[in-house]
């Protein structure tokens, strides 16, 4: 029997993340598979508590050494709680983003990427996906997507400027150009079922 997989989907504000975990879900599930779909900050009570400390109140609510730890905490009890004890009853987990998200959201102004991925070794023993796709979409489609589901109203990061979001994909788009063993970029552009597929054929080589 193949083992379970840990899976994440990561790339900037709007480009169908969420859309798509559900669909691989659900298509996953049709095959028989038990999946536990779950999304970061949050996927714990005690992470979904950190979740409203992190993206609601004021932008300057925490300093940015305060934020990077907030989410290595979060995503440590995220591991301990859901994460591991899922895949050692043998599901799948799909989780909304994960480390990388930190590491391209906090890991690139006055914390560094190996900052990041020194909380993550303390936080989670260095936990890492099975695979990770990011989601790469145009940013003017991204925004557009993004705002019309939010309208103006976005949370306290995902409301910063467009320099700074450009970063985080520039930054999404080098982990899966030095990482290309568990880091896949892939093509959001499309119908969502159109989508759905490039995931399945990155996906192939680790299903039962
Ligand atoms: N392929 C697609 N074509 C057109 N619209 C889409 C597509 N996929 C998702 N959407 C729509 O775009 C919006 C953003 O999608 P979704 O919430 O899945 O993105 P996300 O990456 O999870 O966003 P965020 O990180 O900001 O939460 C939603 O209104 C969704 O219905
Ligand atoms: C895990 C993680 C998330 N973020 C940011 C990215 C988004 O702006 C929000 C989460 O909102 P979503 O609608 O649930 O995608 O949080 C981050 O900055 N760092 C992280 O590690």
């Amino acid at each position: 029997m193949r083992p379970a997989r840990f899976i994440s989907l990561e790339g900037g504000e709007g480009v169908g993340k969420s859309t798509q975990l559900r669909a691989l879900g659900a298509v996953l599930r049709a095959r028989g598979m038990e999946v536990v779909e779950t999304r970061e900050p949050g996927g714990s009570p005690g992470a979904e508590a950190i979740r409203h400390m992190l993206l609601t109140g004021a932008a300057d609510r925490w300093s940015a050494r305060a934020e990077a730890l907030l989410f290595a905490a979060a995503r440590a009890d995220h591991v301990e709680k859901t994460i591991r004890p899922a895949l050692q009853r043998g599901a799948w987990v799909l989780s909304d983003r994960f480390l990388d998200s930190s590491r391209a959201y906090q890991g690139m102004g006055e914390l560094t990427d190996e900052d990041i991925l020194t909380l993550h070794r303390i936080g989670s023993a260095g936990f890492l996906p099975d695979r990770t796709f990011i989601l790469m979409l145009p940013e003017g489609e991204a925004e557009s997507r993004a705002y019309s589901r939010d309208g103006d109203g976005s949370d306290r990061i995902g409301g910063r400027d467009s320099a700074f979001h450009r970063r985080v994909s520039q930054s999404f788009a080098r982990f899966a150009a030095i990482e290309a063993d568990r880091v896949r970029p892939i093509d959001a552009s499309g119908e969502a079922a159109a989508v759905t597929a490039r995931l399945l054929r990155e996906l192939e080589d680790l299903l039962p």
